[in-house]
């Protein structure tokens, strides 16, 4: 199968290491900035960052209600960090005025692990994330003024929590449908184990729509 188009929206926030996580991962990785590049991607990445100057930003380039309509129309989406609050159908802890581009039915809580000084890495069990769920192997997670989500639905698969520290079993991985986020930054570092998991989920989409296809001629 030919590698999928899996673009990163490049506003704001760490767009190259997630260009360079997705290539190594076996994608054809693209910067978003415009509706057209949108249009043309099997999948999207929504970088860590400042998730209040992405809802601004996205309003100025008028990509707000295309990716709304994108991700509500099932396109595979993964979001870190900043990313997952924009996945988010609910935010606490933001100001009145920040919306997301929702779809993930959960309640994320901005900044909940603290301030930059709390920043952390630890090593966490993630045995869904692996290439290999049989082997439980440990992923070693960057959080940087990291949220959490406070609560998800029925439909959503938690995929990881913290362990140990000040904030032990916190639920900071999720995959709702084809829409995975994580509270972790996985593009820092050499570890590409989460957008091969990401990339998995669009082969399997692709391959699903392709067959519906084939079904319906
Ligand atoms: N590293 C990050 O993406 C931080 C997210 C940031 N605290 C926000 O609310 O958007």
């Amino acid at each position: 199968m030919t590698a999928p188009t899996v673009g990163v929206l490049a506003l704001q926030g760490d767009v190259r290491e997630h260009l360079a996580s997705l290539t190594a991962a076996g994608a054809r990785a693209v910067p978003i900035r415009r509706r057209p590049e949108l249009e043309a991607v099997d999948g999207l990445v929504l970088p860590g960052g400042e998730s209040t100057t992405m809802d601004k930003l996205l309003t100025a380039f008028e990509l707000a209600t295309p990716l709304r309509e994108r991700i509500a129309g099932g396109m595979p989406t993964f979001g870190s960090c900043a990313g997952m609050i924009l996945l988010a159908d609910r935010v606490v802890d933001a100001p009145p005025d920040q919306r997301t581009l929702g779809g993930i039915d959960m309640t994320v809580r901005r900044n909940a692990f603290g301030r930059q000084v709390d920043s952390f890495e630890q090593e966490m069990r993630a045995p869904a994330l692996a290439d290999d769920p049989a082997r439980d192997e440990a992923i070693h997670a960057v959080f940087i003024r990291a949220p959490w989500a406070e609560e998800v639905g029925a439909g959503v698969e938690v995929l990881a929590t913290t362990v140990g520290g000040r904030h032990p079993g916190r639920i900071v991985a999720v995959r709702h449908g084809a829409l995975l986020a994580t509270a972790f930054h996985p593009e820092l570092g050499a570890d590409a184990r989460v957008h091969r998991f990401f990339v998995r989920m669009i082969r399997e989409q692709t391959g699903a729509e392709a067959r519906d296809e084939i079904a319906r001629t």
